[in-house]
């Protein structure tokens, strides 16, 4: 568990800044200048913080008395540009923040073997793709053994193939080494992908931290992410595979047909149900073309945005204040969800 609380005063913002990270990927998210750098470079040691106190663990790297230098913080950081030394090789590179450290040999090992970094090791920066470069720097910061992982934004520099090439990569950081991971994004559909809590940060301050499946579906928070963002993310797992071809998943709210999938029964996923993609009705429908239509219970309704229990989950439903009145939806009132479509994440 990270957990942070500071205020410092720059001529033109104060940051005042509270939150806690469990484990996971958490993201800091929010508009450009809201300090979400200034905030990962206060955690990671490299600026002077006027108070406040920072503890990783059981570690305490700041207060009013301890203020631990960056190298004994036990963090790795991944800047946007990969800074490696353009003189070293990737090899020379990997090999720098652990020079000093003992039992790094296996690591250096196990490291250029999940990142795949192998046929790179002799070459020097200058000669890698953005992409490859990036790689190299992530391997790098963990090859410090670092307690955690700050990234600040280390997709933004990069087009959208060495996006998706690097993802996976952060994926298997986040599954298999389990190392608790800050990460600064613009991006919703990188947030989507490998965030599981979120911290909205404006001008300063935070305004929200939580699960990211919370914030999607609460009808007050969803529009930071972007207007077009809200809805629910719900657990599923599949079940199996119907006669014409379609996957059968189950959630806690009943079961739900997909399109075909290539994965085997027993595989969990996260399914992303957007709320403009969702119509309510208060009486069961009949005759439609939807795959999908879900029992939900009205939790309550802000602007033109429906939160729904489904099963243990929340889900969100965009309609008109029309609608809201003509199906008389008030707390407690029992609906039922058309899903007209459905997107599939990897759990
Ligand atoms: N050393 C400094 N001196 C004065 N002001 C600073 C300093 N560092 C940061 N700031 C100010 O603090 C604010 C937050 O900056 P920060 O880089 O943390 O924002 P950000 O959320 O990371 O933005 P972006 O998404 O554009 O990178 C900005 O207004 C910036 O000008």
């Amino acid at each position: 568990m990270l957990e942070v609380a500071f205020q410092h005063a720059f001529p033109g913002l104060t940051l005042d800044i509270a939150f806690q990270a469990p484990g996971g990927v958490t993201a800091l998210f929010g508009p450009s200048g809201c300090g979400k750098t200034t905030t990962i470079n206060a955690i990671a040691g490299l600026m002077r913080l006027d108070r406040g106190r920072i503890a990783l663990g059981d570690r305490l790297l700041f207060d009013g008395q301890t203020d631990l230098p960056p190298q004994a913080r036990r963090i790795g950081y991944v800047f946007q540009d990969a800074r490696l030394f353009p003189h070293m090789t990737v090899a020379a590179n990997l090999r720098y923040p652990a020079r000093w450290r003992r039992g790094a040999g296996r690591d250096f090992d196990r490291i250029v073997d999940m990142l795949a970094l192998e046929p790179l090791l002799t070459r020097r920066p200058g000669t890698l793709s953005g992409g490859e470069r990036q790689r190299v720097a992530i391997g790098r910061a963990l090859l410090s053994d670092p307690d955690l992982l700050v990234m600040d934004e280390p997709l933004a520099a990069l087009d959208e193939a060495r996006k998706a090439e690097i993802m996976p990569w952060l994926e298997r950081l986040r599954d298999e080494i389990r190392l608790p991971i800050l990460y600064v994004s613009h991006s919703v559909p990188e947030v989507l992908r490998l965030a599981n809590t979120v911290v909205l940060m404006r001008q300063g301050r935070v305004t929200h931290a939580g699960p990211l499946a919370d914030i999607l579906t609460d009808p007050e928070l969803a529009p930071e992410l972007g207007a077009r963002e809200a809805g629910a993310l719900i657990r599923a797992r599949i079940v199996g595979r119907e006669p014409d071809g379609l996957t059968r998943v189950a959630t806690s709210g009943g079961t739900m047909l997909l399109p075909a999938l290539d994965m085997a029964p027993g595989r969990e996923l996260r399914l992303r149900i957007w709320a403009h993609e969702v119509i309510l009705s208060r009486e069961a429908p009949q005759g439609l073309s939807a795959l999908n239509v879900l029992p939900v219970r009205v939790l309550r309704v802000h602007g033109g945005l429906v939160q729904l229990a489904l099963g243990d989950e929340r889900m969100l439903a965009q309609i008109t204040p029309r609608s809201v009145k003509a199906l008389d939806l008030q707390a407690g009132a029992a609906c039922h969800a058309i899903v007209k479509s459905v997107s599939v994440l990897p759990s």
